[in-house]
């Protein structure tokens, strides 16, 4: 039984309800809880703040007539619930005409008869009392109503007119109806009187109180200039009153240059903040990230030049609200790039831990990279797009199709240390894992660590064991997703390398060199470069992608915009899995050696070093809810089987009547 906090009935537009505010006791089928109506049932005079369980608290708004479809929901969590104001007293005026309308009715004016129209006129007194009484068009002539009977009406009206004051509260709730895109909505509900209005406003703010994840200031900084420009109209048209309705206090600062919020988090005082938001794109979402990172490793006093250092968690999260080019970053956390999910996400405190890694060159500490680092052929594109910043976000499209055209690929050695064994065994569905393949793999990598030479194996005996353990360490083809159970596993904070690690070295000309923090899903890319890979499980992905025709560089382009779940199939593709990389250029001639970037930003350094740092950040952001693209997906691939494409087939009759002779 729901021990019930607070209990009244009130008015949701012309419906009468019994709103309570309860503590669900039962968490599990919370929906199905039965409240009874019974007036008889015990409620507190006080609610303590001890008496509220923050996730089992509700607000139950039922219908006293159950039969009328509603739209109003039966029930919305205190987690959703934003705010609630009390706005203006106001007359009722729908339900109270609703019976005058009924008297009117009967008296029945018209204005068809001129004698009747100049008896109306000696009534001239009496049309102010109706002339706010909406009046039916009646065709038919019915006898004026007398003076006793209007004065009557008009009597009764003023004597029940202090009753029809209600005094309006206006809740405003997240709906998160559609699990992916959440919306604010809003109930306006009239309850009898001030007092009443001011209780139900008390205790659903003394139980708001008690949700310790939501934050109260947030320092916010706008790139004006971030995407199509648009993030200064986004941030005070739609997001700014929202998050004032949600009582939120926010600094904001609109940038003027380019690493001025890393700046500011570097050195100014951020004590009175529960979070810092970015308004803008991946590369603002960055700009915070180094800021907070390099903050937080100063005061830690750590020697971030070291490669082994172990950076700490900052005590600040960080908030994204989308508005740059490509917004991977927002893709990634929240499953879309919409302003209005995302600020909803913040106001309400989802928190989610996300790896960070940091990359060291030959002279120390470069940056720290929270998505994706590319050598090759992304970084060229980077490095021209940025000389072309005056073509808008068209300028990735057009340095992206110059470089397809150039076809460069670079000499590179690369060595990754793959994720722990017991780490990405942990994940692995047992009864998938084919234990002989297993061993077999993870001696032939021993063998491979052991045996740097490669002359002293064959080059083919390399590849297929280095595809067997790829596929291996890739067997676990599971979406991280809202609540993912892999990155809950928190075994140890940072993924030190032990000497059980297993490392590979890989040696020739590769088109493009991929570590990915972050599946980088986009609106060109519905899966990003690496669906699988965990936001917050201590791992990251390694795609080297070997030269080839410029038929084998679109067929992986193709496969990375339209479904990369399977890319490492293709025979230019490798994907690790691994917990640290080393990306070394072999140079022949300075202009053979390809672009660095990392999350949208151009680096230097002849050699560059990775590791991931296991959940060090925080976000204000739920992780993606894959339920409808899972979805999605399963119809897909049943269109798959009937005809072999995902394309829709010309010959689709032809393709059923092969399965269903
Ligand atoms: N006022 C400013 N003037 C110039 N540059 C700025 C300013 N404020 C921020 N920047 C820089 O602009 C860069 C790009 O900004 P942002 O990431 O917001 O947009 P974008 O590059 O269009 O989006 P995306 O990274 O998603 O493609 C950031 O690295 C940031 O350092």
């Amino acid at each position: 039984m729901p021990s019930i906090l607070y209990s009244t009935t009130c008015y949701i537009k012309n419906d009468l309800y019994h709103l309570r505010i309860c503590v669900d006791n039962n968490d599990q089928n919370s929906t199905n809880t039965q409240i009874t109506t019974d007036s008889s049932t015990s409620i507190p005079n006080d609610i303590t703040i001890d008496s509220i369980i923050p996730s089992l608290t509700r607000l139950h708004l039922i219908p006293v007539n159950e039969q009328k479809l509603t739209l109003v929901p039966r029930e919305i969590i205190l987690d959703h619930i934003l705010s609630v104001k009390q706005t203006n007293t106001r007359l009722n005026g729908n339900r109270k005409h609703s019976s005058d309308i009924s008297e009117i009715n009967n008296i029945n004016f018209t204005r068809t008869s001129s004698i009747e129209q100049s008896r109306r006129t000696s009534y001239s007194t009496l049309s102010s009392l109706i002339s706010t009484v909406t009046v039916p068009r009646i065709s038919t002539i019915r006898r004026p109503p007398s003076l006793a009977r209007l004065f009557s009406i008009q009597s009764r009206r003023d004597s029940e007119a202090h009753l029809m004051h209600k005094t309006l509260v206006k809740l405003s709730y997240v709906d998160v109806s559609n699990s992916i895109r959440w919306n604010i909505k809003r109930l306006e509900i009239e309850v009898d009187t001030k007092d009443i209005a001011d209780t139900l406003q008390l205790k659903v703010n003394l139980c708001l109180s008690t949700l310790k994840q939501r934050p109260h200031r947030l320092l916010a900084f706008v790139n004006p200039f971030g995407g199509k420009g648009r993030a200064r109209f986004v941030y005070d048209k739609t997001v700014l009153p929202i998050f004032e309705e949600a009582n939120i206090i926010v600094k904001s600062i609109y940038t003027q240059r380019a690493n001025e919020a890393k700046d500011y988090l570097i050195n100014e005082d951020l004590n009175e903040y529960d979070g810092v938001i970015c308004v803008g794109g991946d590369g603002m979402f960055s700009e915070l990230c180094q800021g907070l990172l390099l903050r937080t490793s100063q005061e830690a006093q750590l020697n971030i030049n070291d490669p082994q250092v172990n950076i700490t968690q900052p005590k600040l999260r960080i908030g994204i609200i989308p508005a740059g080019s490509t917004d991977a970053i927002v893709f990634g956390t929240t499953g879309l790039n919409d302003p209005i999910t995302s600020t909803l996400q913040i106001i309400v405190g989802e928190t989610l831990s996300i790896d960070i890694a940091t990359i060291h060159n030959e002279q120390g500490f470069v940056r720290f990279m929270a998505a994706m680092l590319a050598y090759g052929f992304f970084g060229d594109i980077i490095h021209q797009s940025d000389k072309w910043r005056f073509l808008g976000p068209l300028r990735y499209d057009v340095a992206g199709f110059c470089q397809f055209i150039l076809n460069r690929s670079y000499d590179t050695e690369v060595i990754v240390t793959l994720a722990s064994s017991d780490s990405s065994q942990s994940t692995l569905p047992m009864s998938n894992v084919n234990h002989e393949v297993e061993s077999s793999a993870m001696s032939d990598s021993q063998h491979l660590t052991n045996n740097t030479n490669s002359e002293t194996i064959g080059n083919n005996q390399i590849d297929n064991t280095i595809k067997v353990l790829g596929k291996l360490v890739l067997s676990t083809s599971v979406f991280c997703k809202r609540h993912c159970e892999k990155c809950a596993e928190r075994k140890n904070h940072n993924a030190n390398k032990t000497n059980s690690s297993l490392e590979i070295t890989r040696r020739g000309k590769y088109t493009t060199i991929n570590c990915l923090n972050m599946p980088c899903r986009t609106a060109k890319s519905k899966f990003g470069i690496s669906p699988f890979v965990h936001l917050g499980d201590g791992s990251f992905d390694v795609i080297l992608v070997k030269r080839s025709w410029r038929t084998g560089f679109l067929r992986f382009l193709w496969q990375v915009a339209n479904d990369s779940r399977s890319i490492e199939n293709l025979p230019n593709v490798e994907r690790y899995r691994v917990s640290e990389v080393v990306i070394r250029p072999i140079h022949i001639n300075q202009k053979r050696c390809g672009n660095w970037a990392c999350d949208g930003e151009l680096l230097c350094g002849n050699e560059i070093k990775i590791r991931i740092h296991r959940q060090v950040l925080n976000l204000f952001a739920s992780g993606i809810q894959f339920d409808n693209i899972e979805e999605n997906t399963s119809k897909k691939e049943k269109q798959k089987t009937k005809c072999g494409s995902l394309f829709r087939c010309k010959k689709r009759k032809h393709c059923k009547k092969d399965i269903n002779p």
